[in-house]
């Protein structure tokens, strides 16, 4: 069914590859939750919501579109819902989720059209090559700020942290035990580097089980959008429409861009074309959708897929066992909150694949301004701005642009003149990004 030979795959591989994903991941729910309790939604709610939906995305990406790309909220979108949306526009949570909604709906009827390809084959292939490098840095930048490794720094806005503290002891530590395993080849180096980090972690203290092992998962209240047409009479009656539609571009661009990247990482696309596109999306958009009704800001595919698939990961396998972990994490949410604390244990992981993604920047086309720079804001502006869609925001802007100055308006393809005036309106008028 996963068609793991045809991959160069198998069992053992795809499993170490899942539980790797799983463990750069987890985190989401802890920290979803935190963030979206500033909203106002209650903790419990956003914890079940952020497992159910990405049970949902990522069950669904496994079984039928067959790539090892998880999907779960994005942790920018959550932010923009808690602090703009519901922080700025004085509307209550309940109002801003029929605006997430409403923006899923969308994003299912777009999943069904021929528009999906047209933008995956209109994006220019350097782009794309800029696109995972440059969540290639920001992957590694996530890593080197949670550990303190990078800290941020008055005037420089960034700078080398404390090499003292435990937290970034430990991530060296385990940065150096992976990367030897790395160098020997051995098979599931990012996952025994892990394990071997949280190890030393629970012996040096870092990391105990004190809140207990097991907890019931607690239902949520119910259905926060159990009406469709109340929801879009919301969004009508509060004039959302703007919301809709920064929740709708980032989700769509996020999710195309790290579908990209992380496909391209794994070798799984075919010249400029995603294979199955249709279902990739149609798994982020459900997943969204019901994320809404339950309680959780929109779903995108997972940039920590990049962990799983530089351990090897290749086929829906991998994500079928994400998506089996986290059902078995509802359970251990102790345990969970307990690892996600220590970021020193994932981060290693998170710096090395972002130089393995690093690697596409070889098929970008230097030689040309026009080619390369566009391709240059993408990779620099990703980790700048911690966005993916910004990142592409940017490079769809410039990209038609220095064509225009190069006198070589005609090579560009119509979609991207029309994202380029979007994304212009979005960042300059709309915010969310
Ligand atoms: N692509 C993507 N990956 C993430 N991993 C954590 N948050 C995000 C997000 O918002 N987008």
């Amino acid at each position: 069914m996963f068609k793991l030979k045809e991959h160069g795959t198998n069992v053992k591989t795809e499993i170490i590859a899942g539980l790797t994903t799983f463990l750069t991941m987890v985190y989401i729910v802890v920290v979803n939750p935190i963030i979206l309790s500033e909203a106002g939604v209650p903790f419990d709610q956003v914890f079940t919501a952020t497992v159910v939906a990405t049970i949902i995305g990522t069950l669904w990406m496994a079984l039928s579109a067959n790539y090892p790309i998880a999907i779960a909220p994005g942790m920018g979108m959550n932010a923009y819902f808690a602090y703009t949306v519901v922080g700025a526009e004085k509307v209550n949570y309940e109002i801003a989720f029929s605006a997430v909604f409403l923006a899923g709906i969308l994003f299912i009827i777009l999943s069904l059209t021929p528009f999906r390809k047209q933008i995956i084959e209109a994006i220019p292939s350097n782009l794309k090559n800029g696109i995972t490098a440059g969540i290639g840095l920001f992957i590694a930048f996530i890593g080197l700020r949670l550990t303190g490794l990078i800290t941020d720094h008055p005037q420089n806005l960034v700078t080398l942290g404390d090499l003292h503290s435990p937290s970034v002891v430990l991530a060296l530590v385990g940065l150096a035990i992976t990367l030897i395993l790395m160098s020997l080849n051995v098979h599931g180096a990012l996952f025994i580097g892990m394990i071997c980090t949280g190890i030393i972690a629970f012996f040096t203290g870092q990391l105990s089980f004190d809140q207990g092992i097991v907890s019931i998962p607690k239902l949520p209240e119910g259905i926060i959008i159990a009406n469709p047409i109340d929801a879009i009479g919301d969004v009508i009656q509060h004039g959302l429409f703007a919301v809709v539609f920064s929740f709708l571009l980032v989700t769509i661009f996020d999710t195309t861009g790290t579908m990209i990247g992380v496909a391209k990482q794994a070798g799984l696309m075919k010249g400029d074309e995603m294979p199955n596109a249709r279902k990739a999306l149609l798994a982020d958009s459900i997943a969204a959708t019901a994320g809404a009704m339950l309680g959780t800001t929109p779903t995108s595919a997972y940039i920590e897929s990049s962990s799983g698939v530089a351990a090897g990961g290749r086929t829906g396998l991998t994500t079928l066992t994400v998506a089996v972990l986290f059902g078995v994490a509802a359970f251990f949410s102790p345990i969970v909150a307990a690892v996600s604390g220590i970021s020193a244990i994932t981060a290693p992981a998170l710096i090395i694949v972002g130089s393995l993604m690093m690697g596409s920047i070889a098929e970008i086309n230097w030689k040309e301004i026009d080619e390369a720079f566009p391709a240059f804001l993408v990779i620099l502006s990703m980790p700048l701005t911690s966005s993916i869609a910004t990142g592409i925001a940017l490079g769809f802007i410039s990209y038609p642009l220095m064509k225009v100055m190069k006198g070589k308006w005609k090579e560009v393809h119509p979609f991207l003149y029309i994202f380029a005036v979007l994304f212009f309106i979005q960042l300059f008028f709309l915010g969310g990004h």
